[in-house]
This record gives structure tokens, sequence and C-alpha cells, in this order.
């Protein structure tokens, strides 16, 4: 079974999909690593991330490899046989302020998006939640679970806050507000498309929102099995 979580920056998809993942036995895919690796790769090849060309360069010579459970890790091998292990750097400050820049070319999120539908594939596990921006509308249009996560921009900037030492909350919500209107330009993931469910989580706490994802998930494989 396939489950699409999309949301903006610090909604909780990353942590509630995994929460809910390990809850359903299922792996989870992390498509915002695969942008993070972009930039991250991009800078470390000195290429010009607003050229779609460069970037696309170096999706022909890299491999990318990612966890589907079990911790995350994220390795980028760019082309010289050495596997980097990235999970760390991806998370930085100063590579979220640059992900924009190459997720906007639409080659490139075509590229990954084919990359992310055969790395499901390929995956043989029960369940696998896949969790970005654009995975209830593009990647995985039919997945019989599609949910939209949200939050207020302030609770975001204030969970954001929290992982971000040496940031206060007005430079953090000014960082995720401008980097989502950024994103925001190439897809829409602030409005649910048909039949995608909203799961507001301003209000709830981290184990209620991962209810929240777990019961819909429970109800649609019910469904599934009363029209077997
Ligand atoms: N419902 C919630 N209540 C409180 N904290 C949360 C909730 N959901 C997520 N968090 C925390 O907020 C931070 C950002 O969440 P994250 O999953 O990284 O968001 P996203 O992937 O949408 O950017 C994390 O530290 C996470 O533990
Ligand atoms: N499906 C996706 C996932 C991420 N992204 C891009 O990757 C960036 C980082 O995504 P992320 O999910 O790791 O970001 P956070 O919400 O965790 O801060 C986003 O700001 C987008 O630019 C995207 O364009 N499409």
């Amino acid at each position: 079974m396939l489950v699409a979580i999309d949301g903006p920056a610090g909604s909780g998809k990353s942590s509630v999909s995994r929460a809910a993942a390990e809850q359903l036995g299922f792996g989870i895919l992390d498509t915002g690593a695969a942008y993070r690796s972009l930039a991250w790769a991009a800078v470390e090849s000195a290429a010009d991330l607003d050229d779609p060309d460069a970037v696309m360069a170096i999706l022909d010579t890299w491999t990318y490899t990612i966890t589907l459970h079990g911790p995350q890790r994220v390795t980028v091998d760019l082309g010289d046989g050495v596997a980097h292990d990235v999970t760390a750097a991806i998370r930085q400050h100063a590579v979220s302020g640059l992900v924009s820049r190459v997720s906007q070319h639409p080659p490139v999120r075509d590229r990954l998006n084919a990359m992310f539908r055969r790395i499901v594939a390929e995956s043989a596990l029960p369940g696998v939640v896949i969790e970005g921006r654009d995975i209830t509308t593009v990647v995985a249009p039919d997945a019989p679970v599609r949910v939209l996560m949200t939050a207020t921009a302030a609770v975001r900037a204030q969970r954001r806050a929290g992982e971000l030492a040496g940031l206060t909350h007005e430079q953090v919500l000014a960082d995720i507000e401008a980097r989502d209107a950024k994103d925001a330009l190439v897809v829409d993931f602030f409005t649910p498309a048909a039949g995608v469910t909203l799961v507001d989580t301003s209000d709830l706490n981290f184990e209620q929102s991962v209810q929240a994802v777990v019961d819909i998930v429970r109800a649609a494989q019910c469904a599934a099995e009363e029209s077997e």
C-alpha cells in the first residue's frame, strides 16, 4: 500500500510519516532528502544551481541511495566511486536555503519523480509512506491514501526553531515563509487536491498527529478488505 503525504516545511510530514510508517510496519521515503542531496551535490561540484542543464548533468552522473526503514542514511556518489554519507550535511540550514533553486527546474523534478517511483517499486515492502510536496498530485496521484499535512506558519516556525540553535523565531519564520513561497511557485502544497485528506497539526501534539495518519491508513485498509 502506498501512503502519499505532502505539506509545507515544519508541518510534521517527515517525523510524523516516519513514526506512522513504523507503527504500520511500512517503509518511508523522504523525497525532500533527494532534493537536498542534489543541492549539496551542486555546491560540491561548483555547479550553477539556477542552470537546469548543470543540475541535470549531476543527475546523469550521481548515484543516490536512501534507506527506507531503520535510521535514515543518505549517500551520494558524484561519479568518482566514493559514496559520501550526506545524512547530516543535507539538514544544515545553508542547504535548506539553496534547495528551492534546484527543485524549481521541471526536468529535474521529472527525473527525480521517476527515481522515487522506481525506489518504491523495487522496495518489496508491504507498504511505503512517501512524503514531500507533490506526492499526492504528481508522484503518486493514484495512491489509496493521500494526505496534506498543514499547520500555521507560526507553529511550523516554532517547531523548526527548536531544531536550529542560534536562530530567532523571527528568522526561522522568515526563512520557512520565503522557502514555502518559492516552492509554491512550482507545486501547490497548501490546498488539498480532490480526494486528498487534510490533516491540520496546528493544535495536535506529535502523538496525536501520528495517530491521525495511522487512523486514516487503517480505515483505508479496512475499506479495501471489505471491497475484496
Ligand atoms: N504535531 C506535532 N506537534 C509537535 N511537534 C511536532 C509535530 N509534528 C512534528 N513536530 C516536530 O516539529 C519538527 C519539524 O517536523 P518535521 O517532521 O521535520 O516537519 P516537515 O518534514 O514537515 O518539515 C520536528 O522537530 C518534529 O519532531
Ligand atoms: N517532493 C518534494 C520534496 C521536496 N522538495 C524540495 O526540497 C526542499 C526540502 O524538502 P524537505 O521536505 O526536506 O523540507 P522540510 O519540509 O523538511 O523542511 C523543499 O523546500 C523543496 O524545494 C520538492 O520540491 N518536492
